[in-house]
């Protein structure tokens, strides 16, 4: 298939795209280069730099790249802490982005689109592990720009057969040898601990320890990128039979930012101090996943399943490229 990827110079976008060159698809690539990286994008896929704010520009690409199978759409404000601070860059431009992509993606003829949507549609679950049946309450105003897009989505599948997947992926993160997660500012766990480890940061701050769990720190359900990469593929390659779809995508196993730490220190061997800090604004308490459907419906499973495995892979990237990509 010819897809379309938006974000493929960021983190997950680009991992994805190379594991779609491997399954022996095509690839363009539009990124704003906002947080990614050109030397992150394939040297395989066309790369295409564009904002999708700019819908004429959009539109121009459509034409002269005709016959995309399929789009999916990672490009995107990210941040659950940033958009409690600014939160119309989300609740805007966020609906916005991708209202232009779809619009002109609907007029070309496309009619396959995954989306990266989130574990913040799940501030206050009934149940954990969250399935997809939990009632949707954002956590904020980036999990309000998913939820409005995949009520987007739906119109568009009504209206047009636009067929889609949803992925509410829970914390994306591990590395591949080749490409890793590299942000500036970092605010991921996983990452600064590891930049501590690095020697690049003093300590690392434990956003609150007094939330109700079982060491007052967050659990939350960390999720290597290659296993989201497959879901992916495995999405889009069964668009045409699944028609309308939401998954959560998560391992199913919580750790909290203390674990995540202690993991840290034995796969680095450093000591990696900690220190405890105030509450992040919008971060609830426990989110782990259910990805029961997935593995059902579409035979996905993860690769990655233990967080010492994901953390080592994170390491691996991160001790070879200290810089990132500017290595
Ligand atoms: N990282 C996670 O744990 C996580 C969890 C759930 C959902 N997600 C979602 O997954 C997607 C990818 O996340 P990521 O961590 O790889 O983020 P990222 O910031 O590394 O990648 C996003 C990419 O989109 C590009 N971009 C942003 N705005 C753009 C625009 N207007 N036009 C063109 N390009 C633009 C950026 O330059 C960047 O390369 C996002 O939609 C994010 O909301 C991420
Ligand atoms: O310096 C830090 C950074 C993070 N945390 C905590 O670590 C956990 C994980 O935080 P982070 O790595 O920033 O990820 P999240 O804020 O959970 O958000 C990610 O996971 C969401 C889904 O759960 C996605 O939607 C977002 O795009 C993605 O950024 C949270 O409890 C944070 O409070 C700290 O204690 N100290």
């Amino acid at each position: 298939m010819r897809i379309l990827v938006t974000g493929g110079a960021g983190y997950i976008g680009s991992i994805t795209s190379a594991e779609l060159i491997r399954a022996g698809h095509e690839v363009i690539v539009i990124d704003n280069l906002y947080q990614g990286h050109r030397a992150a994008v394939p040297p395989e896929a066309t790369f295409i730099q564009a904002d999708l704010a700019n819908r004429q520009e959009l539109s121009e690409i459509f034409a002269a790249y005709p016959g995309i199978d399929g789009i999916m759409h990672f490009a995107s404000y990210t941040l659950v802490g940033e958009s409690m601070e600014k939160p119309m860059l989300y609740l805007r431009d966020n609906v916005t982005n991708a209202g232009n992509l779809l619009e002109v993606a609907i007029a070309a003829g496309v009619r396959r689109f995954i989306l990266s949507s989130t574990a913040n549609l799940f501030d206050q679950p009934e149940r954990i592990p969250i399935a997809e049946h939990e009632r949707i309450v954002p956590g904020s105003p980036y999990g309000e720009s998913k939820f409005f897009i995949e009520r987007m989505l739906h119109w568009m599948a009504r209206i047009y057969g636009m067929r889609y997947a949803c992925l509410r992926y829970f914390n994306a993160c591990g590395d591949t040898p080749e490409r890793g997660e590299d942000h500036d500012p970092e605010t991921h766990l996983i990452p600064i601990v590891l930049q501590v480890a690095l020697g690049q940061r003093p300590h690392v701050t434990i956003f609150g320890d007094d939330y109700p769990t079982r060491d007052g720190t967050c659990v939350r359900d960390y999720i290597h990128v290659l296993d989201l990469a497959s879901a992916h593929i495995l999405a889009m390659e069964a668009l045409d039979r699944l028609g309308e779809r939401r998954y959560n995508l998560g391992n199913g196993q919580g750790f909290t930012v203390r674990e995540v730490i202690e993991t840290a220190r034995k796969v680095t061997g450093h000591p990696i101090p900690a220190v405890v800090g105030p509450r992040r604004p919008g971060d609830p308490a426990v989110l782990v996943a259910s990805s029961e459907t997935i593995r059902a419906e579409l035979g996905w499973q993860p690769r990655f399943p233990d967080l010492e495995s994901i953390i080592a892979s994170a390491w691996e990237w991160h001790r070879t490229h200290p810089h990132g990509y500017d290595d």
